[in-house]
């Protein structure tokens, strides 16, 4: 059962996956369930924003022919608070109250701030002492102008664009569907929160980690399950799945071990790779199953977190149109790490900008495969080269911002 494997690189195991893509339906959903999914359509603006002409400033409209030289006294022939209307027409030497936010009369040419006027004697009269140069007047479509594009398709949307959507009044917008994830951990050992805790067991942690992950990055969790320790009964649970879902994400099982069976069926299906030259998650392996992924991430939980965030969220934004927020970059490491690997070393870390804003990093907790108490701690991930002697504080190093 153990064969050959060869390890390719981190790269070259990005690209092998980044060739499949499924198209995902479109559906229309409420804008207000909307957030997390990836926009479908282009949107154009339904109306202008502002749709009349907007007062910038609480104070008075006055007409454009009335604007200095001042100080000068006007008569107060109306208020227009925010949502109302001035019915009718300014005359000369003529002033309407206006509040922030409210419609200009279309006769006024300008909107003098409170601040520069002061009240009379005579409760009808305001006297007007100084302006800006400014109408300070919003025309109509100074945010945007009917027809507009206000947003692209692939962008995914989160509570700012919800905000743009209603801001137009839309109740509904055209998204792809989130792809469907199945969660799969293997091992006898496993033990399910709640669950008594017995000698030589232990409880999941992974599958609870990647269904978070998933729902984090864009996907739908809609199994979650655990395989059982035998390869035909795999088989067949897996390719009934993949009728199902889009995406398999298994953990465990994925090593040489007599158990490890994921090996086996990632050969017998649509090989994409079955070890990379990193560390940790050396195993990863990953098919295709007609046309939905199995991704079989490394039990090791520090392994099944670094394979999550290198290949799979890549992965779901491909699917959704749309780009992973996960930035590579370059970084001055805050601390010596001088283990040598053949493989590239992945380290969780955490990253700053100084005041000068260069990019700092530094590893966080323990680099082991098996360890997870520092998964909650990590922003970044940083790569030391394989082949080399580790890297020294003050290197540049290449990261990942997750
Ligand atoms: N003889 C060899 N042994 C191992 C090799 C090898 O090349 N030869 N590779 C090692 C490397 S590297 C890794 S990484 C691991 C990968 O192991 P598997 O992916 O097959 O994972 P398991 O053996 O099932 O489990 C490993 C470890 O992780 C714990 N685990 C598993 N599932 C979960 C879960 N859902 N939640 C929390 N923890 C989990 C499991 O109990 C084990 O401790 O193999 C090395 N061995
Ligand atoms: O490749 Mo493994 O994840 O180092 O222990």
């Amino acid at each position: 059962m153990i064969k050959a494997r060869q390890a390719i690189k981190i790269e070259e195991a990005r690209d092998r996956l980044l060739q499949f893509d499924k198209p995902l339906d479109q559906i229309d959903i409420p804008v207000d369930d909307s957030i997390g999914f990836v926009v479908a359509e282009d949107q154009y603006a339904p109306v202008s924003i502002p749709s009349f002409r907007r007062s910038l400033y609480d104070g008075y409209a006055i007409r454009k022919e009335d604007d200095g030289p001042f100080p000068k006294e006007f008569t107060v022939v109306g208020n227009v608070p925010c949502g109302f209307v001035f019915p009718g027409e300014l005359g000369e030497r003529e002033a309407v109250r206006i509040m922030t936010g409210a419609k200009v009369p279309d006769s006024a040419g300008k909107i003098i701030m409170l601040e520069q006027t002061e009240t009379t004697e005579n409760p009808q009269k305001v006297r007007i002492l100084d302006t800006h140069e400014t109408d300070n007047i919003n025309p109509i479509g100074s945010d945007f102008r009917k027809e507009d594009k206000i947003l692209s398709k692939g962008e995914k949307i989160n509570s700012g664009t919800i905000s743009l959507f209603k801001a137009f009044g839309m109740e509904t917008i055209s998204v792809y569907r989130k792809p469907k994830a199945a969660v799969l951990s293997t091992g006898s050992e496993l033990l399910s929160a709640g669950e008594a805790l017995q000698d030589g067991k232990i409880y999941d942690s992974n599958k609870p980690l990647l269904e978070q992950l998933l729902r984090e990055h864009g996907s739908e969790v809609t199994y979650s399950g655990q395989l059982a320790d035998e390869k035909e009964s795999i088989e067949k649970e897996l390719t009934q799945l993949a009728e199902e879902v889009d995406l398999i994400v298994t953990t465990g099982g994925v090593s040489v071990g007599d158990f490890d069976f994921m090996a086996d069926i990632v050969l017998d299906n649509t090989f994409l790779f079955n070890k990379i030259q990193m560390r940790p998650g050396s195993p990863t392996s990953a098919a295709m199953l007609g046309d939905t992924l199995l991704m079989a991430l490394s039990g090791n939980p520090g392994a099944c977190y670094i394979g999550f965030q290198l290949f799979i969220r890549s992965y779901i934004s491909q699917l959704l149109k749309t780009t992973d927020t996960m930035i590579e970059t370059k970084a001055v490491l805050e601390k010596d790490y001088l283990k040598q690997s053949s493989f590239d070393r992945i380290l969780r870390g955490q990253y700053r900008f100084d005041a000068n804003g260069q990019l700092y990093v530094t590893p966080v907790g323990s680099d082991q495969s098996s360890s997870l108490g520092n998964l909650h701690q990590t922003t970044c991930l940083i790569n030391i080269p394989g082949h080399s002697n580790g890297h020294k504080r003050g290197d540049t190093v290449q990261i990942w911002l997750l």
